[in-house]
Formats: C-alpha cells, sequence, structure tokens
C-alpha cells in the first residue's frame, strides 16, 4: 500500500479502470490504509473530509453490489485494532460507531424509518436528544461500587485497550462518584482537548523547537495511546460523557441516564430535547451556522432516540445503532488546482502571496481565492503554481491553502516568486527584519488607498449597501473617489453614465452612502482601518472616547487603561491620530455629516434584562444565537468580550477565558438554570 492513496479516488475515467471486485478492493485498502494511519497510528496523513469522501465512495459501490461485501469491509468493523503494549479490554456492551446524516433530508428519512419500525403507537411518544459531536477519542469508563477501576478505548469496538492508568490523570474523570450510583456502571465519552488549550500547548511545543500536532484529535488520541501516564498528565485533556454501556439498565431514557451522570459528578455533554424532528433539524443547521462558537472541535451533531426500551426495539445493523445518527457538518476543506498566485497589497501596505483556485465548494461556500500568508510558507509548504491543493477554512478566518499535494503533480508546476517592486505602485517592497512579511511603504500608494475604501464601506464597517469591491476599484480608477471622505461627495449623475449603472440604480447607491452617515460611531472608528483595531476594540473605545477627543490626542496610556486593550493597540491608535493626514481625514468625514460622538451605553428598553450587558461563553444546550434571541427580547444586549461593562456573563460548558476574566472582574457569572430564573 506505499502507492498513492487517494489517487484512485479521484480517478476521473472509472470505466476502464477495472472490474468492480478490483475497485472495490482497491477502495477497502486505501480506506484500511488510512483508517490505520489514524486510529492506530493517530497520524493521518489525509483530511477527515478526504477520508469521508473515500469512505462514501466505498459505501456507495458496495450498495451498487451488495453481493460483493466482504465482512472484513471497513464499512463492516468499527475503527481500527488495539495497540501492542496495551492490556486488552473486552467490552460487554460494544462500542459502536455512527451512521451519518450528511443532509436535513437524511434526518427526515431516518426519522421515517424509526417511525416505521417503531409502528404507530410507540412512535406517539418518540422524543429525541440531540448533543454536539465531540471530535476526540471514545473512551468507556467502569466504576464499581462508586470507584474508578478500568478505562478503555473504543479499539475495534469488542476489545479496546486498558487505558486506566492514563485516564486517572485526566482531572475532571473523578476516582470517585457521589450520590447513589447503581453497583456497577460504564459512562462512556470522548476524550477530548479543547482550541484554546490545544493552541497554547503548541505554541509551547514550537518555542521548545518542537513539531506542533496537526489538530486537538490527533493529540487527545496519541495522549490516551500513550505507554507513559507521565505524557498523558502533561496533556490538557478533558473529557464529555454521553451514554452509558453497562448499568444503563438503570435509566428510562437516554437523557434521564445524562442527568444522573451529572448527578454523579461527571462532565456531561450539553444536549437538548426535541419532539419533532423538524426541531431537530431546526437545531443542527444552528449548531451547524455556529460551529465556530464552539470551544472545541466538534464535526456534527447526534441525533439519539431517548427512550431506552424503543432504543433496544430499535437495536443495531453491522456497525452502528438504528436509534442514533451523526448529522454531519460540511467538511471545512476541499481539494481543488491553483491556477496563480498573485501578490495582495493590503491598507497597512503588507504583500501577501494569495491563491487562485479553480471554484471549489467548501462547507456551503464558494471559494476562488485562499491566502498563502507570506513568502516563507509558500516556500516551507512548497506549494506551486499548477499544483492540486488542499483548501481549508477555519472559523471565520480567510481561506488558506492548507498543503499541495505533489503526488499529483506532471512537472509543468512552477515554483512562485515573491516581487522585489510593488505590483500596484512599482516602489520597491521592503521586508522589515525578523518580519515574515513584505511591505509597500510608500505611503501614497493607491494599493492602500483603494483597500481603506473597500475596508470602509464592507458590512462590519459602513455598510455601504450596493459599493462592493469591484464598483469601489472601478470609481477608484476613475478617480471619482480618492479616499473614505470623497465617497460622500459622490452625486448621482457621475453615476449614471457607468456602465451597469441607471438613474435608479445610481439614486439608491447615493441614498445608501446617505443612510451610513448614520452609522454609530465605533463603526466609523472600526471602517478608518486603523491597525489592530477590530470591531471589538473599537467599540470599547467608542464607549470611552469621541471622536473630538481621539482628534485632540489621547495618550497611549490613557487608551491602555480602557479594559481590553493592550500596549500594542494603545499605540498603534495613538499614533494613528497623531499622523496629520489621518487626522484630517477624521475632520472631514466630521465636516460631512458623520457622527463623531461618543457612543453611550445602551439605553434601557423595557423587559426584565433591559440594559444589561450580556457575554455569552462556552457550549449551552442550544446554539448561542437561540440564548442572545432571548436576551434582546428581553432588553438585554450581548457583547462577544468582557469587560467591567459586562453585567452577567452566561457560561455553558467548557468556558474558557472569558469566564475566568469575568471572575477576576467579579462580573456575575450565571449558568444555564440561573439564566432561566432571572429570565422569570
Ligand atoms: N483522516 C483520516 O485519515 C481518517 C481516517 C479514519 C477516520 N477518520 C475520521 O473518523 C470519523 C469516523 O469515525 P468513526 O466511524 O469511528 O465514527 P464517528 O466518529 O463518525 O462516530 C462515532 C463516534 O462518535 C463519537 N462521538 C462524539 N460525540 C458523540 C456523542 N455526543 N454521542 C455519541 N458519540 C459521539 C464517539 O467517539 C463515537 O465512537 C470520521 O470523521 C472520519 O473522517 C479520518
Ligand atoms: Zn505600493
Amino acid at each position: 500500500m506505499q502507492e498513492r492513496a487517494y489517487n484512485a479516488g479521484t480517478d476521473g475515467d472509472r470505466a476502464t479502470s477495472g472490474s468492480v471486485r478490483e475497485r472495490l478492493e482497491r477502495l477497502r485498502e486505501e480506506v484500511r490504509y488510512h483508517s490505520r494511519r489514524y486510529y492506530i497510528e493517530d497520524a493521518p496523513e489525509i483530511s477527515d473530509a478526504e477520508y469521508d469522501a473515500l469512505y462514501a465512495e466505498l459505501e456507495a459501490l458496495e450498495s451498487e453490489h451488495p453481493d460483493l461485501v466482504t465482512p472484513d469491509s471497513p464499512t463492516q468493523r468499527v475503527g481500527g485494532e488495539p495497540l501492542e503494549g496495551f492490556r486488552e479490554v473486552r467490552h460487554a456492551v460494544p462500542m459502536l460507531s455512527l451512521a451519518n446524516a450528511r443532509s436535513p433530508e437524511d434526518l427526515i428519512e431516518w426519522d421515517a424509518r424509526v417511525r416505521r419500525l417503531l409502528g404507530e403507537e410507540e412512535s406517539e411518544r418518540l422524543r429525541y436528544v440531540t448533543e454536539l459531536k465531540i471530535d476526540g477519542l471514545a473512551v468507556s469508563l467502569r466504576y464499581e461500587s462508586g470507584r474508578f477501576t478500568l478505562g478503555a478505548t473504543r479499539g475495534n469496538g469488542t476489545v479496546g485497550e486498558d487505558v486506566t492508568e492514563n485516564l486517572r490523570t485526566v482531572r475532571s474523570i473523578p476516582t470517585e462518584l457521589r450520590d447513589d450510583y447503581p453497583p456497577v456502571l460504564e459512562p462512556r465519552g470522548e476524550v477530548y482537548i479543547a482550541l484554546e488549550p490545544f493552541e497554547e500547548f503548541n505554541r509551547r511545543r514550537e518555542a521548545a523547537g518542537e513539531r506542533p500536532f496537526a489538530n486537538p484529535r490527533n493529540l487527545a488520541a496519541g495522549s490516551i495511546r500513550q505507554l507513559d501516564p507521565k505524557v498523558t498528565r502533561s496533556r490538557p485533556l478533558t473529557i464529555f460523557l454521553y451514554g452509558v454501556g453497562e448499568g444503563y439498565a438503570n435509566y428510562a431514557s437516554h437523557s434521564e441516564a445524562l442527568a444522573a451522570l451529572q448527578e454523579y459528578g461527571l462532565r456531561v455533554n450539553p444536549y437538548s430535547v426535541h419532539e419533532t424532528i423538524e426541531s431537530v433539524i431546526e437545531t443542527c443547521k444552528r449548531w451547524a451556522a455556529e460551529r465556530e462558537s464552539v470551544p472545541y472541535q466538534v464535526d456534527g451533531v447526534v441525533v439519539k432516540v431517548d427512550s431506552r426500551e424503543q432504543q433496544e426495539a430499535l437495536g443495531s445493523v453491522q456497525k452502528a445503532p438504528r436509534w442514533a445518527i451523526a448529522y454531519k457538518f460540511e467538511p471545512l476543506a476541499g481539494r481543488t488546482k491553483l491556477r496563480d498566485i498573485i501578490v495582495n497589497v493590503g491598507r497597512t501596505g503588507a504583500v501577501t502571496p494569495q491563491a487562485v483556485l479553480e471554484p471549489v465548494n467548501v462547507g456551503g461556500v464558494t471559494i476562488q481565492k485562499a491566502t498563502l500568508h507570506n513568502e516563507d510558507y509558500v516556500r516551507e509548504k512548497d506549494v506551486r503554481i499548477g499544483d492540486t491543493v488542499i483548501v481549508e477554512r477555519a472559523g471565520d478566518v480567510i481561506p488558506q491553502v492548507a498543503r499541495a499535494v505533489p503526488e499529483e503533480r506532471d512537472g509543468s508546476e512552477t515554483p512562485f516568486s515573491m516581487p522585489t517592486h510593488c505590483p500596484v505602485c512599482g516602489e520597491p517592497l521592503v521586508r522589515p527584519e525578523g518580519e515574515a512579511v513584505v511591505r509597500c511603504v510608500n505611503a501614497s500608494c493607491p494599493a492602500q488607498a483603494l483597500e481603506h475604501i473597500i475596508h470602509f464601506v464592507s458590512k462590519g464597517a459602513m455598510d455601504i449597501d450596493g459599493l462592493g469591491e469591484k464598483l469601489a476599484k472601478k470609481l477608484f480608477d476613475l478617480g471619482l473617489i480618492k479616499d473614505v471622505a470623497t465617497i460622500y461627495d459622490l452625486r448621482a449623475e457621475q453615476l449614471v453614465p457607468l456602465e451597469g449603472f441607471g438613474e435608479k440604480s445610481a439614486e439608491n447607491l447615493i441614498r445608501s452612502i446617505e443612510r451610513s452617515r448614520e452609522q454609530p460611531f465605533d463603526r466609523l472608528l472600526f471602517a478608518l482601518g486603523i491597525r489592530h483595531v477590530g470591531a471589538v476594540t473599537a467599540r470599547l473605545i467608542a464607549e470611552r472616547f469621541s471622536g473630538e477627543e481621539l482628534l485632540a490626542g489621547v495618550p497611549s496610556e490613557q487608551l491602555a487603561e480602557i479594559d481590553g486593550i493592550g500596549p500594542v493597540v494603545a499605540q498603534a491608535v495613538s499614533d494613528y491620530f497623531a499622523l496629520d493626514d489621518n487626522r484630517d481625514l477624521l475632520t472631514r468625514l466630521g465636516e460631512k455629516g458623520l457622527d463623531l460622538r461618543r457612543i453611550a451605553r445602551g439605553a434601557p428598553e423595557s423587559g426584565p434584562l433591559s440594559g444589561k450587558r450580556f457575554v455569552i461563553t462556552g457550549t449551552l444546550s442550544e446554539p448561542r444565537s437561540v440564548f442572545q434571541e432571548r436576551i434582546e427580547a428581553a432588553g438585554g444586549s450581548v457583547a462577544s468580550s468582557v469587560s467591567k461593562s459586562t453585567d452577567y456573563v452566561l457560561a455553558g460548558e467548557a468556558a474558557g477565558s472569558k469566564l475566568e476574566k469575568a471572575q477576576k472582574l467579579g462580573v456575575a457569572v450565571l449558568d444555564e438554570a440561573a439564566f432561566r430564573e432571572l429570565l422569570s
């Protein structure tokens, strides 16, 4: 299996690639190879999305040819074999995998099947539980008379590895349960590492000259399947429990079991209960849209039939129960061709290489451009023009080229070299010492002015509807706008003769420019594009200082007194206003009627939470937007960072630095129950 695995999966002309039997065997070999890399060696070579695509192809082909399905096919077996060096543990109740749903339609189909199997009468009391699908390592914990006696990995589902000593080092796994637990209880869950500690861990590793880990899942799995518990202890592992193996019969339902686990002192994955599949779908969609608000890696939502009796009636097929299904989020990675590498001059003069891609759908968004960060990155990753590349979208970060696929090269690919002169103004570029970034330092470089304009009119900034990147460039090239202040001098007559404009659309644009004058001062401050000043920082500054005050000059020490603003940001802001050109710009904007007043704290409206400022952190039983809506409906508001002016922090599971900050500042912290009470 040294042959490059994924070639077969992307083979265009399948009819010529041998008989179905051969193709099946080749796919199986590939899937087996990558399963071994993933489950046994904790060192995957391809992304989950790529693996899932291979697996789906195998499944599809097998379902077309059911007679060719062999019992040793990866579709028929769970995970991997136990590692040597560990004692084997035979699971009393098998630890299974989950069937996948990739769309709401899949869930509807699954619901119909469940109802059909249960029969009409039973279906009437059908309830579902939804939980986030955590990307970590499945383990089973055995408690006898309330004492932790045995911990095991899933292994191949029937036989796992004894990792008791390693699990003892995980602080969120209690050695003793509290309250009245059953004599034998086997809670099951996922050991994982949250994103923040993962990044911190990698930072420290890199500082020590060691290689960083690719993702939290690999680090968590590698840390548990580790022969030396001392190493495990040094890893920021934690656990969420989401089920019970042996001892499950003590509970009438899944949700009852979860509530009990919580009573015993175990950390339970947040969950919510639903009466209909529509409500389940709604929740799945919300989580998909808000997956980035979850402080640990999740790749979907698990939907489970709540009643234990119903679960038993439904039973299992092959390697997964019929009573549960995983709604998978769209992968945030895709594979495509790199057509070209161009360089982009940003509004701070930073010159960054950008990938021009063959359009590819990544997590529901079509991507045509992605960042390549800087010259060193391109060199280290050896990304060449013409390469097949893997593109990733992580959080709200700009898509990036994660790596090239060198196996796909045909020799026509060309390496990239950074230009020596600014592609926009022609001045020589400089690379300040110790920096990875190449810059154009020409203050009158038009690229910077144009980038400023594009940022200024964008959605999060002044939000001028109808004035997008393309049009901004056109107006700039025609000399109709020179800087952001001149946007407000535009007249409809100037627009009408332009291609794509009529009288009506010209007036519409002028109207939306007019409207943008009413944007609050923090938006304007953000729109100016001051280095390091994002939307949140702008708001913090605008709460304290007005435009006039900033124009008069606020010393950086005074800015740094604002909670949430550090010395670097404070310096950048005071530097900005120290420049005549910048002061002049703000003055001109003020003359054009833009609001330079400080924004006062939100005036109280009616409602039990009127005037109260919330920050939401951690994972709650429902997506954050649900809670935000409730807060706003009750007259409160939600901010993204904790400061002295925050009234409450609503904290779910695995709340990180925001919770710490709230505690430090003495801000009241609410859990869901306390929040509900406050609302009523
Ligand atoms: N990159 C690779 O090379 C590679 C190789 C093999 C597998 N994989 C990845 O592994 C996954 C497939 O793994 P699988 O078949 O073991 O199962 P799965 O991850 O799809 O589903 C079952 C597992 O989900 C986990 N889980 C998380 N939250 C849960 C919850 N709330 N309730 C119940 N279970 C929960 C449990 O560990 C359980 O064992 C895919 O995401 C696949 O992409 C990747
Ligand atoms: Zn330039």
